[in-house]
């Protein structure tokens, strides 16, 4: 193996040792103490170690959770009602609510329901429009931004690279091309209809994948030294663990893209992590604003 691992869980860490400074600082100086909203509809066993590691983290940085569950066939309107409740609330700075929903739901309704300021996730409209005029007053989804920071870790200044972000997602794909083209990227987006992937992904300095296809880019479509950001996190069956047993598994193939890749992230322990700091981060810098706080 030559590849440089970027280990993420260290370099989140850090960021959440930052942003409890940060809420330190919130509280002592104006008595104010972040809080974030998590509302989540149905169950998704997947996501129960995300909602457990969210939370926990949540306190440790020294914010208060507000957790709220609702079954899976809630209506729409009790949704919206929610998120509405949230937005008045004061002591509620950041609103997040779990994707993706129930089918009967239109996932656009909901989130353009958030107001803006608090919409940590920065899925909302306004906030994508901010970000695709390069304004740093975009809230930024924060998968993107968490990989953003660990290309920026690894390779220092980004301009000039060529970087290729394979998925176009609303949450992942667009708003990750959109931060790498503002940091000076050359950014090609590729997707299921890419004529050439393996082509596009052999030019690249700088590969993101988030596709959510299990291990689908080989070390072999790499540039000999490119830096890897595996966004995907992929549950596949691993029965040479035991019956039943399951790994997780990125959208690249780690063993084969390590010997090729410059630097690579891990899964689990590369981008997962930065998410979640990420969001932290985020929620202190919409409680700033809306008490017009500079720290
Ligand atoms: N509105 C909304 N915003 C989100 O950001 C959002 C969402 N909905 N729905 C679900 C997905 C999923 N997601 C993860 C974040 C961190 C880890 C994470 O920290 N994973 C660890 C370990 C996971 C494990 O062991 O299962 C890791 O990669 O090392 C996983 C998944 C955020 N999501
Ligand atoms: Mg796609």
């Amino acid at each position: 193996m030559t590849a440089r691992i970027i280990d993420g869980k260290a370099f989140a860490e850090k960021v959440r040792a930052h942003v409890a400074e940060d809420v330190l600082a919130v509280k002592s100086k104006y008595g104010i103490t972040p809080g974030l909203a998590v509302v989540i509809v149905g169950e998704d066993p997947a996501s129960q170690v995300y909602v457990r590691s969210k939370v926990k983290q949540t306190a440790e940085a020294g914010m208060n959770s507000f957790h709220f569950e609702m079954p899976s066939d809630t209506p729409e309107a009790a949704l919206i009602a929610k998120v509405q409740e949230l937005n008045a609330d004061p002591r509620v700075n950041g609103i997040l609510v779990q994707l993706p929903l129930p089918k009967h739901m239109n996932e656009a309704t909901v989130i353009e329901t958030i107001v803006p300021e608090k919409d940590v996730d920065g899925f909302h409209v306004i906030n994508t429009g901010l970000l695709a005029i390069g304004d740093k007053k975009a809230m930024v989804p924060c998968t993107p931004l968490g990989c953003l920071m660990m290309l920026q870790e690894t390779l220092g200044d980004l301009s000039g690279k060529k970087a290729v972000v394979v998925g176009r997602s609303n949450i992942v794909g667009k708003p990750m091309a959109q931060l790498l083209l503002n940091a000076n990227c050359t950014v090609t987006i590729a997707h299921s209809r890419t004529a050439d992937l393996k082509a596009e992904v052999m030019a690249a300095d700088i590969v993101v994948a988030a596709v959510g296809r299990p291990e689908m880019v080989p070390g072999s479509w790499l540039k000999k030294g490119a830096t890897v950001i595996d966004v995907g996190i992929n549950r596949i069956p691993a029965p040479e663990l035991g019956e039943g047993k399951n790994r997780l598994v990125g959208d690249v193939d780690f063993a084969s893209a390590a010997e090729v890749a410059g630097a690579i992230t891990p899964v689990p322990g590369g981008v997962g992590p930065m998410t979640i700091a990420c969001l932290l981060r985020n929620t202190v810098t919409a409680t700033c604003r809306q008490n017009r706080i500079d720290l």
